[in-house]
């Protein structure tokens, strides 16, 4: 299951993904926001990343104007390593080397082909073991610095 969420500046780029997923039957889950009308990203973003560390979902989108300001957002979230992706190579590198368990994408920035095509590709990479020590490290800062 995947768990999505936008601003109204990600908003039209996340129905264009929900109806794929549909279409695809890709089971998703929608946390908002439901409409065009102005609301902030933090607290799409963070919804999403505490969805996702409850351990319920395979990952989570999170959409804004520019992917930015909700990747910050789902980032202040313990356990989350959100990843703003924009290409081929960062969608495989941020599962391959980052395990990332939220991307981010941008409304404004993301034609919905390259969406799809990212979103695909990070579905179907493979995480590289090799790079735990750094992840652990991103734990160790969290089980000690933050509450
Ligand atoms: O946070 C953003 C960039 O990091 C997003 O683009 C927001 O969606 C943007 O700030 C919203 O801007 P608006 O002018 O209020 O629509």
């Amino acid at each position: 299951m995947i768990a999505i969420g936008s601003d109204h500046a990600g908003y039209e780029l996340k129905q264009q993904l929900i109806a794929y997923f549909k279409e695809k039957g890709i089971p998703y889950q929608d946390f908002g926001t439901d409409g065009l009308a102005s609301v902030d990203y933090p607290d799409y973003g963070i919804k999403v990343g505490e969805a996702v560390v409850s351990g319920n979902y395979a990952f989570g989108i999170v959409i804004c104007g520019t992917g930015i300001g909700i990747s910050i957002s789902a980032n202040k979230v313990k356990g989350v390593r959100a990843a703003l992706i924009y290409d081929e190579n960062t969608a495989r590198l941020a599962k391959q080397h980052n395990n990332a368990n939220v991307i981010a994408l941008g409304g404004r920035t993301h034609p919905f082909e390259l969406a799809v095509k990212l979103v695909e590709t990070f579905r179907n990479e493979t995480y590289e073991p090799r790079h735990q020590k750094r992840l652990d490290k991103l734990s160790i800062y969290e089980k000690e610095h933050c509450k």
